[in-house]
């Protein structure tokens, strides 16, 4: 079937966590309404960007958009911005059943409260049952807006961002108003309704799905429901082999379905939480209400918040990641050998003063025609035609501060030979501050990988590829690189289009965190008008 959505977005004055802000808002929402279809449908969604004086562009997270790659919404990517006033069609087929998401991809709007949910129901039975299907989406959130944040990540010296004022559970949060007096009462209240907390109202003896999703700018999460295991049993929109959990680590980007069995004491409410991890959190938890029914769903739980996971836990958190596999009838099984294999050093690195991220000592940054366009017209002058390296140099020590002097910028793209097997290595590696190394959640577009294996220290070809997985990996579309650790991916570069495989922090992605596929550009169809009208695409139809 066909189903049809209209996006209405624009800014408002909102307290998500109590302190009033401008937010962008869908329909009014943020998260915004979400976007429910059957596998197999298309989805036709009309937006309309009412924020005045700033651009737009819409990703749908997680669909592959097989046929419609200029339909994936990524500024600078798939198509030119949609201006204010415009509005941009997007149509694509949801082809898997699942929990995505849709959020913005231009500059780092995302974090301004644009996103939500795309949940698609499945055409066949599903390995587990439930009563009850939810969703949570979890975030961060800053008070500053976009603009303040891009123009301290962009000075000389380097500012840091800082870690977020609160931590939102499905757009609800509460920064403690008193801890800044200065802040007056219509800027920061505390009883604004606008942020009394989340509550899931739960019936008694029933089993519940609940969807639960990160979309943070910056932190790795770990969530939990007081007194409550969570059976995790789809990740990414693929069905996981069932394991328990107390507390379920959750890296910005992914989705997760847990199954949860409502059986304690039905006499009172249970904490939902959300806390910082992997880095020194100085954020206060995200609470909310697991609200058994009949008892009133403000009642505060009569015991305090369970109290979270050591911040600096590489171990546990490792562990968790290598517990995700495929379901035992779904296996779908990775190609036993690779054609390519290519190797991400991810770096901090300083730029002609300007602090940076790197892959193999380059920098990414957007040209301004949109790469589908510069490619298919052959536009070869409106990006760098060096391709960025496919590994680093071996005696790269990834335990210390290195200088990196070498380090570039460029908008230069990885060409994939079509339909082959692709390999990568992302290796992380020590800061340019001494003893730290930090968490980057790689999301991949157009594609899900196969997770062969995660790791600590520096991967090591000869070795660490003997344990890969290639019996029941699971399939992603975003993975945690663990501090000072490796994760290692597969996909095949069977899907004609430009795709972004990038960190899914807001800052990082734009201090240039990221690389670009192209993989069979001559088999895309022709280009829709609508994506065009910037840079070198201008007037072309
Ligand atoms: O990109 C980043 O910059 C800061 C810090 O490294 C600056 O010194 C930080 O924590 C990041 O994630």
């Amino acid at each position: 079937g066909v189903r049809h959505y209209k996006c209405e977005v624009k800014y408002d004055y909102r307290s998500p966590d109590c302190y009033k802000k401008l937010v962008i808002t869908i329909n009014g929402q943020t998260p915004g309404p979400t976007i429910e279809a059957q596998e197999g449908d298309t989805v036709i969604v009309e937006v309309n960007n009412d924020l005045l004086t700033e651009n737009l562009a819409i990703h749908w997270h997680g669909i592959r958009q097989i046929g419609t790659p200029w339909f994936d919404g990524t500024e600078g990517v798939s198509q030119c911005p949609i201006l204010p006033g415009d509005t941009f069609v997007y149509q694509f087929v949801v082809d898997r059943p699942g929990t995505y998401l849709y959020h913005a991809h231009y500059g780092m709007q995302r974090e301004a409260g644009l996103y939500g949910m795309i949940r698609v129901a499945p055409n066949e039975p599903e390995p587990f049952t439930y009563d009850f299907d939810r969703s949570i989406i979890l975030n961060d959130w800053y008070h500053q807006s976009t603009y303040e944040q891009a123009a301290l990540l962009s000075s000389i010296p380097f500012q840091w961002v800082g870690e977020p004022q609160s931590l939102l559970i499905h757009g609800k949060g509460r920064f403690n108003c008193s801890l800044t007096p200065s802040l007056k009462a219509d800027v920061c209240n505390s009883s604004n309704p606008q942020c009394s907390p989340f509550v899931q109202t739960v019936i008694t003896g029933k089993t519940y799905r609940l969807r639960v999703a990160s979309l943070t700018a910056l932190s790795a999460l770990s969530f939990q429901i007081e007194g409550h295991n969570m059976t995790v049993v789809e990740a990414d929109g693929h069905y996981v082999d069932p394991f328990v959990v107390q507390n379920l680590y959750i890296y910005s980007g992914e989705t997760y379905s847990v199954i949860v069995k409502t059986d304690k004491d039905p006499s009172r409410n249970y904490w939902i939480t959300s806390n910082v991890v992997s880095r020194n959190r100085t954020t206060p938890p995200g609470l909310a209400i697991f609200n058994y029914y009949p008892n009133h769903p403000m009642r505060s739980p009569p015991t305090p918040p369970p109290s979270p996971p050591a911040w600096d836990n590489v171990d546990s958190r490792l562990a968790q990641s290598l517990k995700i596999k495929a379901h035992q009838s779904y296996i779908n099984k990775p190609p036993t050998t690779s054609d390519r294999v290519i190797v991400m050093l991810n770096t901090q690195n300083s730029i002609d003063g300007y602090r940076h991220w790197s892959v193999n000592n380059v920098s990414f940054f957007l040209p301004h025609t949109p790469y589908l366009i510069a490619l298919k017209e052959n536009f070869t002058d409106e990006f760098s035609q060096t391709s960025p390296p496919d590994s680093y140099d071996s005696n790269y020590d990834i335990f210390s501060v290195a200088n990196n002097t070498n380090a570039t910028s460029s908008n230069g793209i990885y060409r994939l030979q079509f339909n082959i097997t692709v390999d990568v290595i992302l290796q992380n590696a020590n800061t340019m501050n001494k003893n730290n190394s930090e968490t980057h959640p790689w999301h991949l577009h157009g594609h899900d990988f196969w997770v062969l294996g995660y790791g600590k220290g520096k991967f090591d070809v000869n070795n660490d590829t003997k344990n890969y997985n290639l019996v029941n990996p699971i399939r992603k579309n975003t993975v945690p690189v663990h501090p000072f650790g490796w994760t290692a991916l597969r996909f095949r570069s069977d899907n004609p289009g430009v795709w972004a495989f990038h960190c899914h922090i807001e800052s990082h992605f734009y201090m240039g965190m990221g690389v670009i596929f192209e993989e069979g550009i001559d088999r895309v169809g022709k280009l829709p008008s609508s994506i065009m009208g910037c840079g070198k695409s201008k007037g072309i139809n």
